[in-house]
């Protein structure tokens, strides 16, 4: 297999402070590889460090087995970048910025230009100061992807847009790869991740403190269930629960099982309400990691 992103003890600080502490990443050729971690982690110093817009401190990064810095033109010549906030010069209509963006590679990417824009339903003609939030977003993708990159790299590419143009956008995502192209996808919504990625690495506080298969990750599965009962609290003890927080009448715990269990367990008591969410990234680094 090929490794089109690999890094080696990659460290990067901000004077004195720390950005990322020796990352070691493997990406082949092909994957949808995952990058989670919460806000300040180092995801997007990883990802900065990697596109060379920043200098790193130490270590190594390569991508398609050249080094990134000293390669950064022909690298970048075929990566698609979807950075987290896209601003663009708004007096411009889409289709114009599109043509603009295009005319830097040496194809022709009208079709794509079209194609991508009927997937996303994103009127080119409008001017971007007239568009909103989430479409200004969709011109980002479109000039993310518009020369079929052998590497896309998304950090935090969903933020503004609505569930069902997340849809498509994932939908496009997974063609691209289809098509050959490898992704690097930075967030920190886990569920979002498991949705489309292969493999995912958590990165805590600069360090890379594991990487799995998305399949042994969903093995894990927490639920976070919070029941509260009508009168006075029970002591309930079911198989699975940890992390039990008892407040008022209410009780709140980390769940690991069968969900029906769950359910015929709870079936006896007397409840005002329940709710069963997603545990949230740290609370699953707590109890998988620490
Ligand atoms: N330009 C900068 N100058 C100084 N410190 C920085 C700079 N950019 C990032 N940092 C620090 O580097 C660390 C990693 O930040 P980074 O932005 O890479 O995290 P992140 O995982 O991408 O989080 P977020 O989702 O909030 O962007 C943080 O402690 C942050 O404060």
């Amino acid at each position: 297999m090929v490794a089109i992103i690999e890094t080696n003890k990659l460290t990067k600080y901000y004077g004195k402070s720390r950005g990322i502490l020796d990352v070691d990443l493997t990406i082949q050729e092909g994957e949808i590889f995952g990058f989670i971690g919460p806000n300040g982690a180092g995801k997007s110093t990883t990802i900065r460090t990697l596109l060379s817009l920043i200098k790193k401190t130490s270590g190594d990064a390569k991508i398609f087995g050249l080094d990134c810095h000293d390669h950064r033109v022909e690298i970048l010549d075929q990566i698609g970048y979807l950075p987290s906030e896209v601003f663009y010069y708004d007096n411009m209509k889409a289709i114009d910025l599109l043509k603009y963006s295009a005319s830097f590679y040496k194809k022709d990417c009208t079709q794509k230009i079209e194609d991508l824009a009927q997937k996303l339903e994103l009127d080119l003609n409008k001017k971007i100061e007239d568009m909103s939030l989430g479409n200004k977003k969709k011109v980002g993708i479109i000039q993310g992807l518009l020369h079929s990159p052998k590497l896309i790299i998304l950090d935090e590419p969903t933020s503004g847009l609505d569930p069902l143009i997340q849809k498509k956008f994932f939908d496009i995502i997974q063609e691209e790869n289809k098509n050959g192209a490898t992704v690097l996808f930075s967030s920190h919504i886990l569920s979002e991740v498991q949705k489309i990625c292969d493999r995912v690495a958590i990165i805590k506080e600069g360090k890379i403190i594991s990487t799995q298969k998305i399949s042994d990750l969903k093995d894990h599965a927490y639920k976070r269930v919070n029941l509260v009962f009508t009168n006075q609290i029970v002591d309930i003890e079911i198989e699975g629960m940890s992390d039990v927080q008892v407040q008022g009448n209410s009780i709140s715990f980390l769940y690991k099982g069968d969900c029906n269990l769950l359910l015929k367990k709870l079936v006896q008591y007397r409840l005002q309400n329940i709710e069963i969410n997603e545990p949230t990234l740290e609370e699953i680094f707590l109890h998988y990691y620490i």
